[in-house]
């Protein structure tokens, strides 16, 4: 046996392909499980500069530096900080692991000693070929087992990433309504009690135009925050060259106010879904977190080759809408998809009809986090995977 045998902490390798997702559901899960579990985890990111677009306080140039109890370790080719094997080996979203890991388990494998338990974290999805897939292992050339972990909305899966005490916190912020200080907080102004307030985290789309139009013309106040990144590309005839937009600007136009907002870390992001009355969310992280918030949402759903998003869309939006009415989940599935096509004048009604439907969408948001979470969480039930492995 030798002395590595006794390492007990986790490894997590996050490659960040675009965008934040990658590294938004890794840097939840590395937070969760020291905090929870009291686990020691190594979260090794290859591109710090964009994980420091939310996480404000990190240091792009500094190689090993930890916050919230996770030491995030600079992944670098070659790998400069050692790795040393410890009890799970985590490789984020089929990333390739450096090889001096795959040397380093390989020779502790064919040496006899205790390798870590090595799992591929997928993607989420609602499909059901889920369930069949998750855990299952595949044996590497090398002789070593890797297993798929699949994250999923049912018992069978590998559950999804949700805090102990995210929901508690949550209803607390709505029931105490603590949302106009946080709008004052971050600087919104004009923002009144019964205005409508909207998020906005999506990819470039032409369906954002038709909507901000309907918002201009209507009767009701609608202010729309958008974190600074890819949504200003679609805003573009409705204020001008949004390349210069700066976060803390806004700009009216009828009804409509747009507000531009910087990008906060996590707990500011998941904040702001909890105080808007509709949240427009992309991706896998902010797709559940505006889940976990209980208002209604729209998804825009990260677009794959030959349209395969939209079977993932269509999988979701079924279970979703499992217990809601018809007629409401009819509009609202056509918007999200109206949306994710790029859909224009088609969208006026079925947003018409969506906001007809609020205090039934918003009742339905709140009964579904327990129906999503079955009996236990994402970290939860890794725990318990890696205990049984
Ligand atoms: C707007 C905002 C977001 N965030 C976080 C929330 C999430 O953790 C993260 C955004 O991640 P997502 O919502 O998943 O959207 P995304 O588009 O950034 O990520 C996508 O990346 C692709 C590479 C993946 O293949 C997709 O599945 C998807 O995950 O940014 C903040 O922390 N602060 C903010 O102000």
């Amino acid at each position: 046996m030798s002395n590595q045998d006794h390492h007990s902490h986790w490894d997590i390798f996050c490659a960040v392909v675009d965008n934040y997702g990658d590294i938004g559901v890794t840097w939840r899960l590395a937070k969760q499980l020291a905090k929870e579990y009291g686990l020691e985890i190594h979260l090794w990111v290859d591109d710090l500069a964009s994980f420091a677009h939310i996480l404000p306080k990190l240091d792009p140039n500094c190689p090993s530096q930890s916050f919230e109890g996770v030491c995030i370790k600079h992944w670098d080719e070659p790998l400069s900080l050692a790795y040393v094997p410890g009890k799970v080996l985590i490789e984020a979203f089929a990333c390739e692991l450096p090889a001096e890991v795959i040397n380093s388990i390989t020779a502790l494998h064919q040496g006899g000693g205790k390798v870590p338990v090595w799992l591929n974290l997928e993607y989420l999805s609602a499909e059901d070929w889920v369930e069949g897939c998750h855990g299952l292992p595949s044996l590497q050339r090398s002789g070593l087992k890797k297993h798929f972990y699949f994250p999923g909305f049912t018992h069978k899966t590998g559950g999804l990433i949700c805090e102990a005490d995210l929901l508690t916190k949550r209803e607390h912020w709505q029931t105490t309504n603590q949302r106009l200080d946080y709008f004052n907080q971050l600087g919104l102004k004009g923002i009144n009690t019964d205005d409508t307030v909207i998020s906005l985290f999506s990819y470039e789309t032409p369906s954002l135009e038709t909507l901000c139009q309907l918002w201009r013309t209507g009767e009701q106040k609608v202010h729309l925050l958008v974190p600074v990144g890819r949504s200003l590309n679609s805003l573009k005839t409705l204020i001008g060259d949004t390349a210069a937009c700066q976060p803390g600007q806004q700009f009216t136009l009828d009804k409509l106010t747009v507000h531009i907002l910087p990008m906060t870390d996590q707990q500011g992001y998941d904040r702001l879904l909890w105080s808007c009355d509709f949240n427009i969310v992309r991706g896998e992280d902010s797709f559940l977190r505006a889940q976990w918030a209980a208002r209604p949402f729209i998804w825009h759903i990260y677009p794959q080759e030959e349209d395969y998003h939209l079977i993932k869309l269509e999988a979701f939006m079924a279970l979703y809408c499992h217990n809601l009415a018809p007629e409401i989940a009819k509009a609202w599935k056509m918007l999200n998809l109206g949306f994710n096509q790029g859909a224009q004048e088609e969208l006026v009604p079925l947003w018409q009809h969506v906001t007809n439907a609020h205090p039934v969408l918003t009742q339905h948001a709140q009964n579904w986090p327990s129906d999503a979470l079955n009996d236990a969480d994402l970290a939860t039930r890794l725990v318990q995977f890696v205990k049984n492995s």
